[in-house]
């Protein structure tokens, strides 16, 4: 601390914090022969947050887990789909932590779920007597290759998407896909829209892998049915946590908004809301790539060919490629409320061939309208029902 000397009565404070956290990919975690789960903290007691859904299929497996090790666990079962995410669900964490009594550092908070549940568990631990540690095991596709893996909390407030959230990683992860046996055919593509993201930024060997795979990873929901999906799954799944650990360690606070894994994140946002519950996140992701696919072509950044197998990767993966809210009054005010969250600039990720990037500041309404019309030509008609 130093006495501003030009400024008599005023003091400089610097304080700086290491954050380290770490991702493992980790299968059967809630086998008794596995400590992981158990690793961060101390103590016979463990506080543990629990999907409804995975708790229906997965709960007895994961008390047996906590009996088998002598740690007594209090499970808490919350319903989180994303008309959930919300403060309430948020406060309704808190009041069963402090009807529990947590011991502020030694006992973790454990959280098994979905992206929605992670997002809210690591907010609330975030708040929790202003930090208290947690251990994530995310068990949807959005979970293991998105959400489970970087430092972003949230919740949705006042009809936006996130507005509420906090810099916070879990101390520990663990990326166990056999959850995903149990998961919705359309949660697997749900997640595999965001894989396609980071491939169509970055990684032009993860898009060939889901060109030439995709199809299978889903019908196998990357169990590893046959060899092949097992081989395609593990490459997939390890390109995919590493591409997004490399994107965002080197900017984990966001510092920088130019950020290339908010790609298919500049309209959808506002997409996802308005059409609550009847488009999943990586859906809306996807309709927002497509668009932004279109304007990329439109720009001469990547070749028809190059668009049409984006295109064609998309549908072969059962995402959507348009939507009825692509109107030019939604798509001007999603731009203004972006512009907003990137700090008075577009910033805008557009795909430059497949597999790079570049930003744009300049992308205008008749931009945005001429793409939209080749988009709904470009997608297949019918488009998916949607419930
Ligand atoms: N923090 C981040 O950086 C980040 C990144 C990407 C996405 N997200 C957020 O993630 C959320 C979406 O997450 P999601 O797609 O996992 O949705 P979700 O958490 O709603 O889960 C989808 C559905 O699957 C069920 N479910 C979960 N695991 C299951 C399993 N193993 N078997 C059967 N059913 C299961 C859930 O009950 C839910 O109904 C969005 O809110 C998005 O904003 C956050
Ligand atoms: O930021 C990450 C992961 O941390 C992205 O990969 C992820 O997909 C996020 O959903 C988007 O970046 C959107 O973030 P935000 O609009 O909530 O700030
Ligand atoms: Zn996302």
């Amino acid at each position: 601390m130093n006495a501003n000397a030009e400024r008599p009565g005023s003091w400089r404070v610097r304080a700086q914090q290491l954050v380290s956290y770490e991702v493992r990919i980790r299968e059967h975690v809630f086998r008794p022969d596995r400590a992981d789960v158990l690793e961060i903290g101390s103590g016979r007691r463990r506080f543990v947050v629990v999907d409804h859904a995975v708790d229906l299929l997965h709960g007895a497996g994961i008390r047996a887990y906590f009996d088998h090790h002598g740690v007594e666990s209090t499970v808490l079962t919350v319903r989180a789909d994303e008309s959930a995410k919300d403060f309430g669900t948020a406060a309704r964490i808190v009041e069963a932590l402090d009807a529990f009594g947590l011991a502020r550092r030694r006992e973790p908070l454990i959280v098994v779920g979905g992206g929605v549940l992670t997002d809210i568990v690591g907010l609330v631990a975030s708040l929790y007597r202003r930090g208290t540690p947690f251990v994530r095991v995310p068990t949807t596709l959005v979970g293991l290759v998105d959400a489970g893996v970087g430092a972003k909390t949230g919740v949705n407030f006042n009809g936006h998407k996130n507005r509420l959230g906090t810099y916070a990683p879990a101390a520990l992860t663990l990326l166990d896909r056999f959850f995903l046996a149990t998961l919705a055919r359309r949660h697997v593509s749900n997640g595999i829209a965001e894989i396609l993201k980071l491939a169509l930024i970055k990684d032009a060997r993860l898009f060939d892998l889901l060109e030439q795979h995709g199809r299978r990873l889903l019908d196998e929901k990357f169990q590893g049915v046959t060899p092949a999906g097992d081989r395609a799954a593990v490459a997939v799944l390890h390109a995919a946590t590493e591409g997004m650990l490399e994107e965002l360690e080197p900017n984990l606070w966001e510092t920088e908004l130019e950020r290339s894994v908010d790609y298919g994140h500049t309209f959808s946002p506002t997409i996802e809301m308005r059409a609550l519950p009847s488009l999943l996140h990586g859906e809306a992701v996807c309709v927002d790539m497509a668009l932004t696919t279109v304007v990329a072509h439109h720009r001469g950044l990547l070749t028809e060919h190059q668009r049409d197998r984006v295109f064609a990767v998309m549908s072969a993966l059962e995402l959507p490629t348009w939507h009825p809210l692509l109107e030019p009054d939604i798509l001007a005010g999603a731009l203004q409320d972006t512009v907003r969250h990137r700090d008075g600039q577009q910033r805008v990720p557009l795909p430059v061939g497949i597999g790079d990037v570049t930003f744009v500041n300049d992308i205008t309404q008749a931009e945005l309208e001429a793409a939209t019309a080749v988009q709904r030509t470009l997608a297949p008609s019918p488009p998916l029902p949607f419930p």
